[in-house]
């Protein structure tokens, strides 16, 4: 797993690290891990015989003691270093000493001219933020917001020291000014906000440096992503003693007269979850059973449907008085369920928690805010923290959908899946994903597993999908993308 820890725990495992070493031991290490990537990306203008010039946004914190013991080991190697410091008083005295020593220079921002600083940005092959790393408190301050906006025009390649400044290390919201990143370069651990959108989009590439800190984290993260080969390891394959209704039987109870497709994109899915057999109920078995013969259709309602190991519900089930009726009935059902779009409207909290089967719930930003009932923009920027308090009012796993489609149970690290691409934002994919987890819960797969993997697959899917991707051509690439991960 990709793991990331919350400030709190880095700086109590920080800490404890520290009191076992010489000090200035991590800045030093971290130092040196910046210095070298930013060396990295210096060198082919550095092999052009190009004059290689650096200017560091130093703050009064670490974060800036690391951008000037990073700026010093650059300036030995003869680069010309100049550190723009937003607190003069508070730079890192021994850092500040270090640059000068290795004949680097430390400009006070408020002293230089605009224009010396357009020509300064101007020439920079690239610009290391240096403003705030995990002591940030909410976005740019107006005069650190100013010169992020100035190195943004010009241009200039961005390294973030740590995290990019202005974003919550914690939650990954933004609110306010912020200074994006080609690469940040992180020490000892992930935070969640290089995982989780907004602030993940500002990161850039992401290099995270050893400084020591691991065998000092908790066990437990608190977010994770899984690594492919885990996704791989948790993806059902049926042995000798198979047979299909010992891989599972998957119930899809999903669209309607009006939405026939969506009862054939959610079985499409649900087929490639590696399950032995998949029983569509409902009003679109004809349109069902055209496109995907192997199915078994039935036209009543789920409780008419005979045995299955896992129900979806949702997908185009409009919202007749019927629809209620099947919700209803999959709710008592005592197998694991699946509810996604028309099954969330006007979902009670008290009936999925009386629920001793598990029950994996697939809201988009729009059904999570009205879960929740909060506006859609709030869920849009505070992802994490929204998925976590669906999943604890639910008691129930919760798998947000969207830029970042992130995994919680009522406790423990949320999963983050890195796989996505915006190319899914098409009609009915949330319903081939639906399907496609269903399928993985029947095989006997824990709802978050379920949920992580089938996301993993999804967006593995909508990348090797023919552009422009369609919910179609995503369902047909499923197998590629699942044949990717098991060679
Ligand atoms: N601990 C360790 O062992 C190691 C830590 N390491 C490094 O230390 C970093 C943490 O350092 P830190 O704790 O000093 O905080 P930091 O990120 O520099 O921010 C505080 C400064 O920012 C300012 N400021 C705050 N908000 C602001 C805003 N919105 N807009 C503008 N300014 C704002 C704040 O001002 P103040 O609130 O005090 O007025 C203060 O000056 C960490 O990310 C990593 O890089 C590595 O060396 C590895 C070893
Ligand atoms: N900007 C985005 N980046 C990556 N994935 C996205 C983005 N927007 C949507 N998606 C993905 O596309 C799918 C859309 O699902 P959903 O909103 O339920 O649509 P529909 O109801 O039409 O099927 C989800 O898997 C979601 O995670
Ligand atoms: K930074």
């Amino acid at each position: 797993m990709r793991t990331a820890y919350r400030v709190e725990t880095v700086r109590a495992a920080e800490s404890a690290l520290m009191a076992r070493l010489p000090e200035g031991t991590l800045m030093n290490r971290a130092a040196a891990g910046l210095a070298a990537a930013c060396a990295e990306l210096l060198r082919p203008g550095l092999g052009r015989r190009t004059v290689a010039r650096v200017v560091l946004l130093v703050g009064g914190g670490d974060n800036g003691g690391d951008a000037l013991f990073a700026g010093a080991r650059l300036a030995r190697r003869g680069i010309g270093v100049n550190a723009l410091l937003l607190a003069p008083d508070r730079a890192h005295p021994a850092g500040l000493a270090a640059l000068r020593a290795a004949g680097g220079r430390g400009l006070a921002v408020a002293d230089i001219a605009p224009g010396a600083l357009t020509t300064l940005l101007g020439r920079a092959s690239m610009v290391v933020d240096g403003i705030t790393g995990i002591g940030g408190r909410g976005g740019l301050r107006p005069v650190a917001a100013e010169l992020a906006e100035r190195v943004t025009a010009s241009g200039a390649p961005v390294i973030a020291v740590d995290l990019p400044s202005g974003v919550d290390a914690d939650t990954g919201e933004v609110r306010g000014p912020v200074l994006p990143a080609t690469l940040t370069v992180t020490f000892g651990t992930l935070k969640p906000g290089l995982l989780v959108d907004p602030a993940r989009q500002h990161a850039g590439d992401v290099r995270l440096v050893d400084i020591g800190l691991r065998p000092l984290l908790p066990v437990e993260p608190d977010v994770a992503a899984l690594t492919p080969a885990e996704v791989a390891a948790l993806l059902p394959r049926p042995t000798g003693e198979s047979d299909k209704y010992r891989r599972g039987v998957l119930g899809v109870a999903a669209g309607s007269a009006r939405y026939p497709g969506a009862a054939v994109l959610t079985v499409g899915g649900a087929l490639r979850g590696g399950v032995g057999a998949v029983r569509y109920a409902g009003p679109a078995h004809a349109a069902v059973i055209a496109r995907h013969p192997e199915t078994l259709v039935s036209p009543g309602t789920p409780a008419e449907a005979g045995r299955v190991q896992a129900w979806v519900a949702g997908p185009g089930l409009g919202d007749h008085p019927e629809a209620e009726r099947v919700v209803n009935e999959v709710l008592a059902a005592d197998v694991p369920l699946l509810l996604d779009a028309d099954a969330l409207r006007g979902l009670d909290p008290a009936r999925v928690r009386a629920r001793s089967a598990p029950t994996l719930l697939t809201p988009h930003a729009g059904e999570a805010a009205a879960l929740l009932g909060v506006a859609r923009e709030r869920v849009e920027s505070s992802r994490l923290t929204s998925v976590r308090e669906l999943a604890e009012r639910f008691g129930a796993t919760v798998l947000l959908k969207g830029s970042t489609t992130l995994v919680a149970d009522p406790a423990g690290p949320v999963l983050v899946n890195e796989t996505g691409t915006p190319w899914l934002a098409t009609a009915g994919s949330g319903d081939v994903l639906s399907g496609l987890a269903g399928g993985l819960l029947a095989a006997g797969l824990a709802a978050r597993d379920a949920g992580a993997v089938a996301a993993h697959l999804h967006g593995l899917a909508g990348h090797a999908a023919p552009m422009p991707a369609t919910a179609s051509g995503v369902t047909d690439a499923l197998p590629t993308a699942w044949q990717s991960l098991t060679g």
